[in-house]
């Protein structure tokens, strides 16, 4: 098995254990509790008006932003089209939005992404490009984590001759925390394949900027 399948297997298979242990996974009253704790920490009274449906609505958020455990790249990934008149050049989707969440911090990572791919043969539904972003953002998440799974997950179940993913993003935990450096963008950038070659990373690049 090559390195790179290696690896998607490899979360994957992280990922399989744990649905499998779906019982160590806390109760939605457990989560509720945890808030209510979280509250009283912070120094307010999770009893106050105002703070009683708090752990109810925190429960809820952290379901759409962690949704990402629940999908699966390569169901995402499976269905592809053959019938493209011969198209053989690059597929970009640029400024796909990303909002995940920094696994250090547990804060906002928001920003934008790139994705594009050589096709080899087939090409895929371009929603399904935001639809494996999607999946990885809503994890708790390193932006180079991140970028470098969108990759590794196309190169997987596509077999393209070439992936490229771009994310531009800013980090709140910079930013509203720490070291309080909100305005600064981090990039991160996987080149595989054939955009390795410089002559098609700048024709990226040139397609990315419009
Ligand atoms: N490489 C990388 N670092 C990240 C990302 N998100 C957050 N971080 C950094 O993770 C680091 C965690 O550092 P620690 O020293 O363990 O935590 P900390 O004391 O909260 O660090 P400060 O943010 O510097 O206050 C910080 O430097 C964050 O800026 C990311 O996506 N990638
Ligand atoms: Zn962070």
């Amino acid at each position: 098995m090559d390195a790179v399948l290696e690896k998607v297997h490899d979360n994957d298979l992280e990922l399989k254990v744990s649905r499998q242990n779906a019982d160590d996974r806390p109760s939605r009253a457990e989560a509720e509790a945890a808030v209510r704790t979280l509250i009283r920490w912070a120094g307010d009274n999770p009893s106050r008006e105002g703070l009683l449906d708090t752990p109810k609505r925190v429960a809820k958020a952290y379901e759409e932003f962690f949704a990402g455990y629940g999908q699966d790249p390569a169901e995402i990934l499976a269905k592809t089209f053959e019938d493209v008149n011969g198209y053989d050049d690059m597929v970009v989707m640029r400024g796909i939005q990303v909002q995940s969440h920094c696994e250090h911090h547990m804060v906002p990572i928001s920003g934008l992404a790139h994705v594009a791919y050589m096709p080899k043969d087939r090409v895929v539904g371009i929603s399904k490009l935001a639809r494996i972003t999607e999946t990885y953002a809503k994890r708790l998440q390193t932006q180079e984590t991140m970028t470098a799974q969108i990759a590794d997950a196309i190169e997987t179940y596509l077999k393209p001759k070439g992936v490229a993913v771009v994310i531009d993003a800013t980090h709140a935990c910079m930013g509203c925390r720490g070291v309080r450096h909100p305005d600064v963008y981090t990039i991160t950038r996987q080149f595989r394949g054939v955009f390795k070659d410089t002559t098609v990373e700048q024709k990226f690049w040139t397609l990315v900027r419009g």
